[in-house]
């Protein structure tokens, strides 16, 4: 055994100098052509080429490839290796294919080839091929040098389960301040998702942990590798929750190789859309109201104001405002210049309705009012006498301003808040909460998607702003309203959508079923995933995150932990005179091993405030988290447990879980849930006094009470 280990490692060692040398010959071929600045095209275009195979290259140079797999297509003598890595590279000498893009689809097979039986076979342009597996290994090469050789699967041999050995190594790793690419360890069942064709509305709902994030990044890139002919980086778009998660997320795109495509936040878009003409209501203070502590928290029903303003019977209600405005447009009455010389009505809505019918409202009102200018000057150039002509002219224009105020050019923001100040028909508090606040022309997250709903219906949509695939992230935080919204800015439906109910602590704003993003497409342009191994956390974090979910009293779905073993889950009472004490000795235990990043969770921003002033006395490097935070920088955070959401760390503090701060609820479940789930290898919670009904009466095998600091 130990003399093949040894030989599969030295022929290894062999392919790795005869790629490595390949690679650095054409990168430094590459390198001897000087780089074209001037403005030929053509040169240009070709610039264009050698630099990306430059970037390809500089990937490929550092990891060529993390995988190989010896397929035996049907009909050929002898397996073929096939050496799977994050971009292609062709020897330039044999035209052979050195490594292999793990997009490709003869690379699919690495994915969702898991054992069992030794057939395979992949969709290639030409058609289905099939054949045999010889071979599955898992290469583990840094900069160059070859660390690991695993075989996960070898034809006729004991087959235990070894992919499971390689993931969890990947797994078992420390985590910096950045999100990884999975490439090398993507599952089968998160490749299904990945290579799922492009015209076609995915819905997934993952666990906690499940890859979400990671596998949509992954998607893009995949996309753009087999669509590339029909599609462009700077057509796609990610919205994400916040900045802050956004530059967690950042490194994953690049590591694949892909630039270019759009990331953003639904607020940041659209403000930029409607050109800033309004301001958001301060996003910190909805958070404060909505995350508030018992009794303070506002009823969470289908009346408050995110649930009411992004549900598709509100869509439908602006729809018909507008269908109403843009029937009634055009003034009922004739445009009469001067005496006798008049413009008929049904001209104009002629004009209006029926000739410019596919443009915009605002872009037909511009065309409408050209026409009838040129219609008064024929008009007026038949008048011979001059004077007369220009007493005519100026008496015209006077009568022509006063008709055109009867084509209003109105901002979406106007518009809107029309629509709220003429209402009778809606609730309300709902009208009185936002005519108050339309007054200072501020709008809440929620008056987004209509706002430019109505600015899409006055102004249209640019091509520019069209979508060739759209991403949404923690999309249970999204309303039915924007995903309709951004579904006319999509080609093709093309959509990832992805999120989690359990982690539904949005509520108030977000969708409570899948079902209501699912209605808003056709049956055969969309699909549904559900992912429920939990890749993140040890079996320990998921199995105590898991009770805390169950006492949220809702039917949610659990989390599978891939078998991983750590640390118990620690909780433990202290005294109010030791809260701090306890909070700064925790944090310099949890820094002590190998951890590099390490949180601690309040349940507000004002108790994450205290604490990280007590870190900081304490001579702790400690960064705090609030709601306006655009970075994220790694070691030690202190943040509400309400912005964890999306983030993990090494290991995870929870303070003052008592029956005040996380009731028997199931938002305070949710979130609780949320909190514990941020944890890859440790978890701890604090409490005083009584412990929340949502951790206390543990069964004893799920948790240590002493800390050992
Ligand atoms: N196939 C995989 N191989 C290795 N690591 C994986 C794999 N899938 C997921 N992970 C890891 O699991 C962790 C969770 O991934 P990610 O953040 O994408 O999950 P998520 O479902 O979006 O989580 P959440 O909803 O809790 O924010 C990350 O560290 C990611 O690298």
């Amino acid at each position: 055994m130990e003399a093949e280990i040894q030989s599969a490692y030295q022929e290894e060692l062999q392919q790795l100098e005869k790629a490595a040398a390949e690679i650095d010959r054409q990168l430094q071929s590459l390198e001897t052509i000087p780089r074209y600045y001037g403005d030929d095209l053509t040169e240009q275009a070709l610039e264009n080429i050698r630099e990306a195979r430059r970037h390809n290259l500089q990937i490929a140079g550092v990891e060529p490839y993390f995988g190989r797999l010896d397929f035996q297509e049907a009909g050929v003598d002898a397996p073929q290796p096939l050496y799977i890595g994050k971009v292609g590279v062709e020897d330039e000498q044999t035209g052979q294919l050195l490594v292999i893009d793990w997009r490709a689809p003869v690379a699919s097979m690495f994915y969702s080839f898991t054992g069992g039986d030794e057939t395979a076979s992949y969709d290639s342009p030409e058609g289905l091929i099939e054949g045999l597996i010889y071979l599955k290994r898992n290469l583990v090469i840094r900069k160059q040098i070859l660390q690991r050789v695993v075989d996960a699967y070898v034809k006729g041999g004991d087959n235990l389960d070894v992919a499971d050995e390689f993931l969890l190594y990947r797994l078992g790793e420390n985590k910096d301040n950045r999100l990884r690419d999975i490439v090398s360890t993507i599952q089968a069942e998160q490749d299904k998702i990945i290579r799922s064709a492009k015209n076609t509305a995915l819905v997934i709902q993952g666990v906690a942990g499940s890859g979400k994030t990671t596998v949509a990044l992954h998607r893009l890139a995949y996309l753009l590798y087999q669509y590339r002919e029909n599609i462009r980086a700077e057509k796609m778009i990610i919205f994400a929750p916040n900045s802050m998660f956004l530059d967690y997320i950042s490194g994953v795109l690049p590591e694949l190789g892909v630039g270019g495509i759009q990331q953003t936040t639904f607020s940041d878009w659209a403000l930029d859309l409607l050109e800033r003409d309004v301001e958001l209501a301060d996003p910190a203070e909805r958070l404060a109201t909505w995350f508030a502590i018992g009794p303070k928290r506002p009823v969470l029903d289908e009346n408050a104001p995110g649930r009411w303003k992004g549900s598709m019977r509100f869509y439908r209600y602006v729809e018909e405002r507008l269908d109403a405005f843009e029937q009634n447009y055009v003034p009922q009455r004739s445009f009469e210049a001067w005496d006798g010389h008049v413009l008929d009505a049904t001209t104009v809505q002629e004009w209006f309705h029926t000739e410019y019918k596919h443009y915009p409202i605002a872009k037909r009102r511009e065309r409408v009012t050209g026409r009838i200018k040129r219609w008064l000057e024929m008009e007026l150039e038949q008048v011979w006498d001059g004077m007369q002509r220009k007493e005519l002219k100026k008496k015209a224009n006077a009568r022509l301003r006063s008709y055109l105020k009867g084509m209003p050019d109105l901002t979406p923001f106007a518009f809107y808040k029309k629509l709220f100040s003429e209402a009778t028909d809606l609730p309300e508090a709902i009208v009185k909460a936002s005519n108050k606040l339309f007054k200072k022309k501020i709008v809440d997250l929620e008056d987004l998607a209509p706002l430019l709903l109505i600015r899409n219906r006055l102004q249209g949509i640019d091509s520019a702003q069209m979508f060739d695939h759209v991403v949404i992230d923690e999309a249970q935080d999204f309303s039915p309203f924007q995903v309709a919204l951004l579904k006319n800015q999509t080609r093709g439906n093309s959509f990832s959508i992805l999120g989690d109910l359990s982690q539904g602590i949005h509520a108030y704003q977000g969708v409570h079923s899948w079902q209501e993003f699912l209605d808003l497409f056709a049956e055969e342009e969309q699909a549904y995933f559900q992912l429920e191994r939990s890749y993140r956390s040890t079996t320990e974090i998921i199995n105590f995150a898991n009770v805390v979910l169950e006492r949220s009293q809702q039917a949610l779905t659990l989390a599978v932990p891939v078998f991983r073993s750590g640390e118990k889950v620690r909780v433990a009472q202290v005294a109010a005179q030791d809260r701090l004490p306890t909070v700064i000795a925790a944090v310099q235990r949890l820094q002590s091993g190998t951890h590099s990043t390490v949180a601690v969770v309040a349940r507000t921003e004002e108790e994450s405030r205290e604490l990280h002033a007590a870190l900081l006395q304490a001579g702790l490097a400690a960064t705090l988290i609030h709601s306006k935070q655009r970075e994220y920088k790694g070691g030690l955070s202190v943040l509400p447990v309400y912005l964890t959401k999306g983030l993990e760390f090494d290991a995870v503090l929870i303070t003052d879980v008592d029956e005040q701060h996380y009731e028997l609820s199931p938002q305070d479940a949710k979130l609780l849930y949320v909190g514990c789930t941020r944890a890859l290898h440790e978890l701890w919670l604090l409490y005083e006094g009584a412990p929340s009904p949502l951790i206390a009466d543990l069964d004893e095998e799920l948790y240590a009470s002493e800390l050992e600091i």
